[in-house]
């Protein structure tokens, strides 16, 4: 992300917004607002429009490759208003509260997600798509929140900080190998390989990466570590991996470092609607389809500390696991408001249908 550039997310979601969303904000140090890579992400208020309350605080921008050239998106008005009117947001990093959308660097939020209210892990956001309809959750990039708490994360960090490295090329594929400069926990350590299954026994049990990932199996996660001049250029992650191989459906980052602790870094993930540079607080978790070309921008101060890993879904197809989350989310929302209702089942039966039809068991 460069200083100045503007990402936007779109809410998609309710039902669970403010406890996943406070959660989040939780997570994210108070209020939700926060400066991430130099690009401020603003708390949001997604359920704003959509009848309750809930914040969520963020580092994601869109940026369409096609165009060659940074898109900023036109701000949510209803969005700054009411974070304006709840006087929520700030930005740590530079202080300065910020109560206009559509101002020079204000990206905006989504939060959303449904299910179980008394339940960790019930929000997430995403980019916004500008050319999407209002709300769809048709997608293939999720960012979790509120995967790892606060003193998780410091304690993971210390952690790390006492584990041995190596070269992270050891474990890249031989077309990536070039590609990849950065350090590397090394397995063969028992202290690395608890912290790599804490983490991961984390990410597995999140309910809303459950929901939008459906993993059949989850590989051994890396633990790596970006220093100053450290960064992995543009690459696909190999398809299998392992043994017995694993089909990496989709790849995750969970981020350990504050993003103010550190410049570049960013994960860019490429689709077809462009660039999506990711830098997330410490504990939130990007989740994308391992199809996708990605990269993680060099570091040009401080550490950036990570855990990444790859899933093996019962819904090979990133399409169809898209539509299933959506309608599972749009089912979920619709028993939330009304409960069994006749919609409700019938929207359930299509649902359970799909997954007949589309899933591994
Ligand atoms: O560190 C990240 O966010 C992703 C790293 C990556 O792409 C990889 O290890 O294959
Ligand atoms: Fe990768």
């Amino acid at each position: 992300m460069q200083p100045g550039g503007a990402g936007e997310f779109e809410a998609v979601g309710r039902g669970v917004v403010e406890q996943g969303a406070d959660r989040a904000a939780q997570a994210f140090g108070g209020d939700g607002g926060i400066a991430v890579g130099g690009v401020r992400a603003l708390g949001v208020v997604a359920q704003a429009v959509l009848g309750g309350i809930g914040r969520i605080g963020g580092g994601v921008e869109h940026q369409p490759v096609l165009r060659g050239h940074r898109t900023r998106f036109a701000a949510l008005a209803p969005f700054a208003a009411l974070t304006a009117v709840l006087g929520r947001h700030r930005h740590r990093g530079d202080g300065q509260a910020r109560d206009q959308a559509g101002s020079e660097a204000g990206p905006e939020l989504e939060a959303g997600g449904h299910g179980d209210p008394e339940k960790k892990g019930c929000g997430y956001y995403r980019p916004h798509r500008p050319k999407c309809k209002p709300f769809s959750t048709v997608t293939s990039l999720l960012c979790l929140a509120d995967v790892l708490d606060p003193a998780a994360c410091a304690a993971a960090r210390a952690q790390f900080a006492g584990l041995p490295a190596r070269d992270g090329r050891a474990t890249a594929g031989w077309a990536a190998r070039g590609a990849k400069q950065n350090q590397q926990l090394d397995p063969a350590h028992a202290g690395v390989r608890e912290l790599r299954d804490r983490l991961a026994a984390e990410v597995a049990a999140h309910p809303m990466l459950r929901q939008f990932a459906r993993p059949a199996r989850l590989g051994e996660p890396l633990l790596s570590r970006y220093g100053v001049g450290d960064a992995y250029g543009p690459h696909v992650d190999d398809a299998l991996m392992g043994e017995p191989p694993l089909r990496t459906d989709l790849a995750w980052t969970l981020f350990l470092s504050e993003p103010d602790s550190y410049d570049g870094g960013e994960l860019v993930i490429e689709s077809l609607e462009g660039e999506t540079p990711v830098k997330l607080p410490a504990g939130a978790l990007v989740v994308y389809d391992c199809g996708a070309l990605h990269r993680v921008a060099p570091v040009t101060r401080g550490e950036r500390l990570a855990c990444v890993g790859w899933i093996q879904s019962r819904v090979r197809d990133s399409r169809q696991r898209a539509l299933l989350f959506t309608l599972d989310q749009a089912r979920r929302a619709l028993h939330a408001r009304e409960g069994d209702s006749a919609e409700f089942l019938q929207l359930s039966q299509v649902h359970s249908q799909l997954l007949r039809m589309w899933a591994e068991a």
